[in-house]
């Protein structure tokens, strides 16, 4: 298709660029790496989920663009996207484009290790090279622009995306694109209020084009975007959807202008669900059950001597029935790195909760590598909150009494809200664990507020075995709602 103004201009460029880059790369094998890889988080059930009282927030990192210039160069991508996520926001879009954006696959990766949250690949992709390199950085998603390649290549792309694992966002600005991006087979599409070819924004555009989706197609609203008032007036048109960038990027308070962004007068009723991790699984067809029913997390326990340890074989089979977007952690008790290590690859797993004495150097060793560690810290039991500080590196605490007979999973609540006072240097995620069930788990939310809640006896009819009815019951009382 052929195109002018700054679009022109970007698309001689990256083409440039890309002929560059494919020359010198196997596809076979990246394709072969790109379906392997499977990152937290899915794209498009996280945008389903938006309403008009629970607006998504698409948040992007974007240090400078084409129009503005720079906007936040020193920007530190991993801790906004903590910001973020802490605010409230539904995903994360990163440009990655670095001529006139300044950004880089790097960025998208730091952003991985920082967030659990879908993350979207902004850049101007025509080549299936761009798409592979973004599942490998960890995107559930990438943009494609529809003015930059015929139809029949937007279809192809669509359908590759889909292939290894993402869901393409489609960016249209006028009826026609509309068109093209709905037969190309696009369920996203992203309604750019910014013509990429003048670089001219309109927030009307958004509104005007809004009632030509159909009810399987979700229309997301870019570019312009600043104010509460400005996120209204697209759900006047029936749009939940909305990507900001400059506006949150240039946010004093880049938290609390979320907040105001979603409506939300009370930061502290306001605050986000927790994640629900079922631990001590031993069951596939229960795990996938469990997941079924709104659990995000799934802990298997590698500790020979609880009574939920499982072999690498059996937890395979759980992971491997499992969706992508779960978080599956290896629960571990004094592992080494090697024990460790073997455990992830094998069963490919997301996260590893550290149950016992394990240094601050195996922490840091295990996060190098990409795993979101979660070290456990406990109340009464060394190590105790005060040694959050050591273990800066870890993704995230998961808060014990640690009076029980086992390391964990011993069923007795204990005093949760000194957990509430911990203190953290940059606020690490918090997850909650130690006696919950459907019934005080309510309670332990409001009193603490943690990130995550953590659950394994108070959900069991045995050692390993869950009744679905407690799990069922426990994530209604978190979210207010199970899925059914
Ligand atoms: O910073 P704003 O005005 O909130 O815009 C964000 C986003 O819409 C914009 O970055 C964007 C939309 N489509 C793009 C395509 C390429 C590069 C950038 C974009």
């Amino acid at each position: 298709m052929a195109v002018t103004g700054f679009l022109k201009q970007v698309k001689d460029l990256k083409q440039q660029e890309v002929a560059h880059l494919t020359a010198k790369v196997d596809m076979g094998s990246l394709r072969a790496l790109a379906e392997s890889a499977t990152p937290a988080g899915n794209f498009l059930t996280a945008l389903g989920q938006s309403t008009p009282a629970k607006v998504g927030i698409i948040a992007e990192i974007k240090k400078a663009s084409p129009s503005k210039g720079p906007i936040r160069p020193d920007l530190d991508p991993f801790e906004h996207a903590r910001r973020y996520t802490r605010g409230g926001a539904r995903a994360i879009s990163v440009l990655t484009e670095s001529n006139f954006f300044k950004g880089s696959l790097a960025d998208l990766e730091a952003v991985r290790r920082a967030t659990h949250l879908p993350i979207l690949r902004k850049d101007f992709i025509f080549s299936e090279f761009q798409i592979y390199e973004a599942r490998v950085a960890g995107a559930n998603a990438v943009l494609l622009i529809t003015p930059l390649m015929d139809p029949g290549e937007l279809a192809a792309y669509i359908a590759l995306a889909r292939e290894i694992g993402m869901e393409p966002l489609v960016e249209i600005n006028s009826e026609r694109q509309f068109e093209t991006a709905a037969k190309a087979g696009a369920t996203l599409i992203g309604i750019n209020n910014r013509n990429l070819e003048t670089l001219e924004t309109d927030l009307k555009v958004a509104q005007r084009l809004a009632p030509f989706f159909s009810q399987d197609l979700i229309p997301v609203a870019a570019s312009g975007i600043s104010a509460r008032s400005d996120i209204e007036a697209g759900i006047g048109s029936g749009i939940v959807n909305f990507l900001v960038g400059e506006s949150i990027v240039r946010a004093q308070d880049t938290e609390a202008f979320i907040g105001e962004l979603l409506g939300e007068t009370d930061r502290d009723t306001a605050a986000q669900t927790p994640l629900v991790k079922i631990c001590g699984l031993t069951d596939p067809d229960e795990a996938v059950q469990c997941q079924g029913l709104g659990a995000d997390a799934i802990g298997l326990v590698f500790y020979e001597k609880s009574p939920r340890h499982l072999s690498i074989e059996q937890a395979q089979k759980i992971t491997r029935a499992l969706p992508r977007e779960t978080i599956t952690v290896g629960v571990f008790v004094n592992a080494d790195h090697g024990y460790i290590m073997e455990r992830v690859t094998a069963c490919n797993l997301r996260a590893v909760q550290l149950h016992g004495q394990e240094s601050p150097e195996l922490v840091k060793a295990l996060a190098r590598s990409g795993i979101w560690v979660i070290k456990t810290l406990f109340a009464q039991q060394q190590p105790g909150f005060d040694m959050a500080r050591a273990y800066e590196d870890a993704w995230g605490f998961l808060v014990e009494d640690g009076r029980g007979t086992l390391p964990g999973g011993n069923a007795r609540p204990w005093e949760w809200n000194r957990a509430a006072r911990m203190e953290t240097t940059a606020r690490t995620r918090l997850i909650l664990a130690g006696g919950l069930d459907p019934d005080n788990v309510q309670q332990a939310v409001n009193d603490v507020g943690p990130d995550m809640v953590d659950v394994s006896s108070g959900v069991e009819r045995a050692y390993g075995k869950k009744d679905l009815k407690l799990v069922k019951k426990f994530i209604q009382a978190v979210k207010g709602t199970a899925k059914v």
